[in-house]
């Protein structure tokens, strides 16, 4: 009898399969009788455990970057692929579904609930998804730890924890779906340089371990060291646009279209 060998190779080309992807996306937001141009043929393809860093000044698209990333602007133009599933022709509740499953944010403000300790932030997130709350809490622990908060630390509430350890809050809580892609915006804002350090450190780290497809947007060239590539955004383009003006541009393209 013979058999046929597993191809040793097979899981290394599944895992070189980029997890994130934008393809020549356009984004206008409506300006007056005429359309904004934020996101200009943006391309870019993230795979499983990279950390990829787009900096760029005040205005140039980061945030207008991470909205379309995240499925909560839909592109005038282009495609986004998340984890292998188009989400062009996706209704806004197909979208959500993808959001929920596939995708992590980490807001510039943690945005924890106040009357909830660290470990609570993350059941809450449980009880939102429909997960049992009891089954959740060794997870919760897991989590938390793994970002770096000790037992102490995870019941108590924000207003008793730092800058830097409500970070790793937000950072847990947005792991807790296990997204193949995590999206955040410049999380070191509201820290000083070596908690900014840090908490770089840290997003690289998790990056490695859950096998993110990670993009981090940032103003600070100064915490850029820890990603493996860095792209920059001026005027709505990636890398290598024409630097011919410092603004933004104006056009009187298409209607784009918000959603939810
Ligand atoms: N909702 C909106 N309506 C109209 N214009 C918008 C809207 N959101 C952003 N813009 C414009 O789109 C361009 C890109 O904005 P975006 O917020 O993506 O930039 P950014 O790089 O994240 O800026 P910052 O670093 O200041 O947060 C800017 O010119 C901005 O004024």
């Amino acid at each position: 009898m013979t058999t046929v060998p597993t191809p040793a190779t097979a899981p290394v080309e599944a895992e070189s399969e980029a997890a994130l992807s934008l393809e020549s996306v356009d984004l206008t937001y409506p300006d007056g009788d005429r359309r904004l141009t934020a996101l200009d043929r943006v391309s870019l393809a993230v795979a499983p455990g990279e950390l990829v860093a787009v900096a760029g000044p005040s205005g140039s698209g980061k945030s207008s970057l991470l909205a379309v990333a995240a499925t909560l602007l839909r592109p005038d133009a282009g495609r986004v692929v998340v984890a292998g599933r188009d989400t062009t022709g996706m209704s806004a509740a197909e979208r959500t579904r993808l959001r929920r499953g596939r995708i992590g944010i980490v807001f510039q403000q943690p945005n924890l609930l106040p009357s909830l300790t660290a470990e609570e932030q993350l059941l809450a997130v449980a009880h939102l998804r429909g997960e049992k709350v009891r089954a959740s809490r060794a997870r919760a622990a897991e989590l938390l730890e793994s970002v770096g908060l000790d037992g102490a630390k995870r019941r108590r509430r924000p207003h008793r924890l730092s800058g830097g350890e409500r970070q790793r809050v937000n950072i847990a809580r947005a792991l807790w779906g296990e997204p193949s892609v995590l999206l955040v915006d410049e999380p070191t804002s509201a820290l000083d340089h070596e908690r900014g350090e840090r908490v770089m450190a840290l997003l690289a780290d998790v990056t490695r371990r859950h096998r993110t497809a990670t993009v981090l947007v940032t103003h600070d060239r100064a915490l850029l060291g820890r990603a493996d590539r860095v792209l920059t955004l001026r005027d709505g383009r990636l890398d290598g646009g024409p630097a011919h003006s410092s603004g933004p541009v104006t056009t009187s393209s298409s209607s784009s279209s918000l959603c939810a």
